[in-house]
């Protein structure tokens, strides 16, 4: 079985406030896209769990794939299935995309129909829930407006534009970024309707910058070009384009410091409508 695991972009995020665990409460907007990763799944009769190509800078046991298949076996209908995994990797780790919580939730949805594990969709985001906030809207596989840490998911229709996505050569740390004292945790909350007509902005964007120059020279340079946004806590950062010859155009003059790509903005994810005609072609 051969599925997309597509990068989500966010079109705002505000922080409404902090839970007693420490952990932000937010409103955002995640727009899914059909820039992706590919992952190929094999069933063993091993009962083991491999990856492959190795990622040099992230061990097997820390590959949130390996963490979303442990997670589900104890639901398999045969105790001695396993599986091998080549995962192709496109998209950029940690650059606020979710890639990673992208490919737990592929692994999920994939394995829940190869292992027989017969679970809902929502059993399933509660389950990936435990391995990032991000993991239940690929679960779930609409564009969507969310709440909580990003668990209570409202499926919306979006416009489709095209988007050009910049990566500025810096990590940016997650944590670093909600714990800074002056981030933006009291944004009042907002209803879907203004989320859908009005939108909002990154509330993490200003810390983001402080801390990362290169974020900051590649807002400004992208901010001359149009409506610059900050996806999740960065690093990445996009402009839409109701065409794709202008964001085309766009990238070819990016500065070659930054790596950028072109992809469209879908409403339904790419993993859900392959892994639909995967079970249409199965069917006994
Ligand atoms: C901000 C968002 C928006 O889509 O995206 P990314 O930039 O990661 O893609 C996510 O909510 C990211 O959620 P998640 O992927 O679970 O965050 P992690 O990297 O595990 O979080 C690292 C640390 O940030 C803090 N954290 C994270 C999420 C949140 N809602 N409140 C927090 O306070 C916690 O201290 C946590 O330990
Ligand atoms: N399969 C995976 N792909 C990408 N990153 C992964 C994966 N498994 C674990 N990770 C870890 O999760 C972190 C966050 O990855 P990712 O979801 O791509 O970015 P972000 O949360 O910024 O959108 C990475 O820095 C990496 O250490």
């Amino acid at each position: 079985m051969k599925l997309p695991s597509p990068a989500k972009l966010n079109l705002f995020l505000h922080i409404t406030g902090q839970r007693s665990d420490g952990y932000h409460d937010l409103q955002t907007l995640f727009q899914l896209t059909d820039f992706c990763d590919t992952l190929t799944f094999d069933i063993n009769e091993q009962d083991s769990v491999s990856i492959s190509p190795d990622i040099l800078t992230l061990p097997t046991s820390d590959n949130l794939i390996f963490k979303a298949a442990e997670l589900l076996k104890p639901y398999r209908k045969y105790a001695y299935h396993g599986v091998d995994i080549v995962l192709e990797k496109q998209l950029p780790m940690g650059g606020g995309i979710g890639g990673g919580s992208s490919n737990a939730a592929t692994t999920l949805l994939a394995l829940n129909t190869l292992w027989q594990c017969g679970l809902s969709l929502q059993t399933l985001a509660n389950l990936g829930l435990q391995l990032g906030a991000d993991v239940p809207v690929f679960v779930m596989g609409t564009s969507a407006f969310a709440q909580g840490v990003g668990e209570q998911l409202q499926p919306v229709e979006l416009e489709t534009p095209y988007f050009l996505i910049i990566k500025p050569d810096c990590h940016v740390s997650t944590g670093q970024i909600f714990t800074d004292k002056h981030l933006t945790r009291d944004t009042p909350p907002i209803k879907i309707s203004h989320a859908l007509t009005l939108g909002g902005r990154n509330d993490c964007l200003n810390v983001v910058i402080k801390h990362n120059p290169e974020v900051n020279d590649a807002y400004l340079w992208l901010k001359n070009h149009g409506d610059a946004k900050l996806t999740g806590t960065g690093a990445c950062l996009f402009l839409s384009f109701n065409n794709q010859q202008d964001a085309e155009r766009l990238r070819a003059s990016t500065p070659e410091k930054w790596q950028a790509w072109v992809c469209q903005g879908c409403n339904l994810s790419p993993t859900h409508t392959a892994l639909n005609q995967w079970i249409e072609k199965n069917k006994a």
